[in-house]
């Protein structure tokens, strides 16, 4: 990802760094540091910002909006792994590690990302512990949500479907007055990280709105209770 694909606009990306959830409780003076390292662009919906088996050497944070992480199975086809939003970071594997990107990353609406290069993201490492226990924490839970997704590969079509909007209101749920909200994503991006068809998450959505498990507006599934919704887990 270079300067063609996208405006760079660091106006509000500085208090928007300064408010990641990754740099919270590191010393003023890192933050700062790393706001002067990290350069803010704004993409469009729908924009290619990395490339499977591509190269790169910039890790990035997920300042406002949301990218889902597609790769594709051996017959072509795609297959969503997970969708990141607001205070996520990516692209980390591949500097760490010294591999090729191991995903593609796309927009899925307007997205304020800031760039860090993977040599400052890694002296950032080594210097605050507390930075390194977030990264650590971060792939944590992505394992958990992949060792979950694949314990409920053989379930029915309802857990599945359960299960999806669990770990979207793990990793991106945002707690508002009644209950978890997450986004309203288009069916077919629900279709994929299940992998269901579409038309059967559309049955199991109106099925568990129908049961008040949840609630959906154009641009939100409001889940009022989790543990409700876990227990249908089976
Ligand atoms: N299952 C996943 N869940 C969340 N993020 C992922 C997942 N797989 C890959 N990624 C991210 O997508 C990025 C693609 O480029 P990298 O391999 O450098 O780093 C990868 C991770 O940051």
């Amino acid at each position: 990802m270079d300067s063609r694909y996208g405006a760079r606009d660091n106006s509000a990306g500085d208090t928007l760094i300064a408010a990641a959830p990754f740099f919270q409780e590191l010393p003023e003076a890192t933050v700062q540091q790393a706001t002067a390292q990290i350069v803010t662009r704004r993409h469009p919906a729908g924009q290619v910002l990395l490339l499977e088996n591509d190269w790169g050497n910039s890790v990035y944070f997920i300042l406002d909006g949301w990218v889902k992480i597609r790769t594709y199975n051996l017959d072509g086809k795609e297959v969503t792994l997970n969708i990141l939003g607001k205070g996520e970071l990516f692209g980390e594997m591949a500097p760490l590690e010294a591999v090729p990107r191991s995903t593609d990353v796309i927009t899925l609406a307007t997205t304020m990302i800031g760039s860090m290069p993977a040599q400052d993201f890694v002296s950032l490492l080594n210097s605050e512990p507390q930075a390194g226990i977030r990264l650590a924490k971060l792939m944590a839970r992505r394992l958990r949500q992949v060792n979950r997704r694949l314990r409920l590969r053989e379930s029915d079509s309802q857990s599945r479907v359960a299960d999806v909007l669990l770990f979207l209101a793990d990793g991106q749920g945002t707690q508002g007055a009644q209950g978890v909200e997450i986004p309203n994503l288009p069916h077919r991006e629900l279709s994929s990280l299940s992998g269901l068809a579409r038309e059967t998450v559309t049955r199991v959505l109106s099925k568990l709105e129908k049961k008040g498990l949840i609630s959906r507006e154009r641009d939100v599934i409001r889940i009022p209770s989790i543990d409700d919704l876990d227990r249908l887990l089976v």
